[in-house]
């Protein structure tokens, strides 16, 4: 078959780069004149480059809709940037050490020094807690560092390409880049990537999922048996529906759909802002009498740890494979109460007697229905942990600016996911009337 490509025009522009988006890439105003003669002033995102810098861009007009396709259904794209010479380099510039860094869809910032990046990633909470938010001045700690922000990822989603080759897509495309290895992945992940791509992978998609604690992995979809006896050759035990992670000195049993914190890391350190947040400064009798609800639950981590300090933890989850873990990790304690549902549905019917929250919601961030719920019978604490910066400054708005029923005490930035432009965020709140 033959496939006529659409020949797109390309022009390259010298430009100086602005501030890094939310998305992370660099920044560019360049204006071009149509043929009528009337300027054009477009708005680019640069990748990989950096506030300041003085760079040569190449721009490649997005593909326009073919004839005979419907318009309704065409969206937009915008066009592809890339550098093609940098003439004055940011003294934040660091030499990215990924051979597809600027291609790849995965990271956005191996090319900013490590500080800098954190640095950034307050600013941006900064800003959404003022712009969004409404905070004239959020009480905003510094980001929290990932002690080591190179192979920390304990899951990857590899694409697979016509030839079986797993690996990641570029930026902006469904091209998949067959990888040797990946620096943001766990270096038992890219062990069994270097098994896994000697083969022919007959599925669209290759996950694989390693624990930290053990050698234990889940890979979908299975392998076959000489895939298995390869991985064994390097240690790594495959399991066929579960897997056992630890995290704050507890056991959590997994399977390959139940959501888990990416980088174990990170998430012990969350996890113990998520117990001090909600139990510091109290007298230990107490928190012995507090009922908690862990609300968005996963697999049970904040409940599973919080259940040895309370009285009684309520969790909640929507997840049928997610609740089987729960149950699971949380079989051999009596005063966890474990319920499948979705928060929107089941937190308005709680009982008021509730003295703290734990909410950890998807990137939406939550529903109006639960802010309201939150509103209606506060609660002495809550710990809101986000994902998504937006989404936590439009909650936090409603639940301490608009409702006023709460205060922000703190906005703990933590970085779970370094040289991405993914901001993780733990949000204390507290009752304003006692
Ligand atoms: C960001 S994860 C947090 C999981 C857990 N707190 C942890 O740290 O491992 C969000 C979880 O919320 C669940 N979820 C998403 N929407 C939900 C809803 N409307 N009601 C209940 N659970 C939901 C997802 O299945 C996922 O397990």
């Amino acid at each position: 078959m033959t496939q006529i490509q659409e020949e797109r025009t390309i022009t390259y522009h010298t430009v100086e780069l602005g501030p890094l988006s939310s998305a992370g890439h660099a920044t560019a105003t360049i204006s071009e004149q149509n043929e009528a003669g009337e300027v054009h002033t477009h708005l680019l995102q640069v990748p990989a480059g950096l506030p300041g810098e003085r760079v040569t861009i190449a721009v490649e007009a997005p593909p326009t809709p073919r004839p005979g396709r419907k318009r309704r259904h065409w969206k937009q794209r915008p066009p592809r940037v890339w550098i093609t010479e940098l003439h004055e380099t940011s003294p934040l510039r660091i030499q990215a050490p990924c051979p597809v860094f600027g291609t790849c869809g995965g990271c956005q910032l191996q090319h900013m020094n490590y500080p800098a990046q954190l640095a950034w990633k307050r600013d941006v909470v900064r800003q959404l807690l003022q712009e969004v938010g409404h905070f004239a001045d959020p009480p905003l700690l510094d980001t929290v560092a990932c002690d080591n922000p190179w192979h920390y990822r304990n899951h990857m989603r590899f694409s697979v390409n016509r030839e079986g080759q797993p690996g990641l897509t570029a930026r902006g495309s469904h091209w998949v880049l067959p990888l040797a290895e990946c620096p943001i992945a766990h270096e038992k992940i890219n062990r069994a990537l270097s098994v896994v791509n000697q083969h022919i992978n007959p599925r669209p998609q290759v996950l694989i999922r390693c624990a930290t604690a053990n050698n234990q992995m889940l890979i979908q979809p299975a392998q076959n048996e000489e895939v298995t006896r390869q991985l064994a050759e390097k240690s790594i035990v495959v399991q066929e529906e579960t897997m056992e992670e630890v995290l704050g000195g507890q056991t959590f049993r997994i399977r390959p759909s139940s959501f888990f914190q990416t980088n174990t890391a990170q998430a012990e350190k969350m996890a113990q802002m998520v117990l001090d947040g909600l139990l510091a400064d109290q007298p230990a009798e107490k928190v012995s009498q507090m009922t908690v609800v862990d609300a968005y639950c996963g697999v049970g981590t904040f409940a599973a740890l919080l259940a040895p300090h309370v009285g009684k933890v309520i969790a909640i989850e929507e997840s049928a494979s997610a609740i089987k873990d729960a149950q699971w990790n949380m079989r051999d304690v009596e005063h966890v109460e474990i319920i499948k549902g979705k928060v929107e549905d089941m937190l308005p019917g709680l009982s008021s007697q509730i003295d703290g929250f734990v909410i950890d919601p998807p990137r939406a961030g939550c529903q109006s229905i639960v802010l309201d719920a939150l509103i209606q019978n506060p609660v002495a604490r809550i710990i809101y942990v986000s994902c998504d910066p937006s989404t936590l400054a439009r909650d936090l708005n409603i639940l301490c600016n608009v409702s006023q029923a709460y205060r922000l005490r703190s906005v703990q930035p933590l970085d779970m996911f370094p040289q991405t432009a993914h901001i993780e965020n733990v949000a204390v709140l507290e009752r304003t009337t006692l």
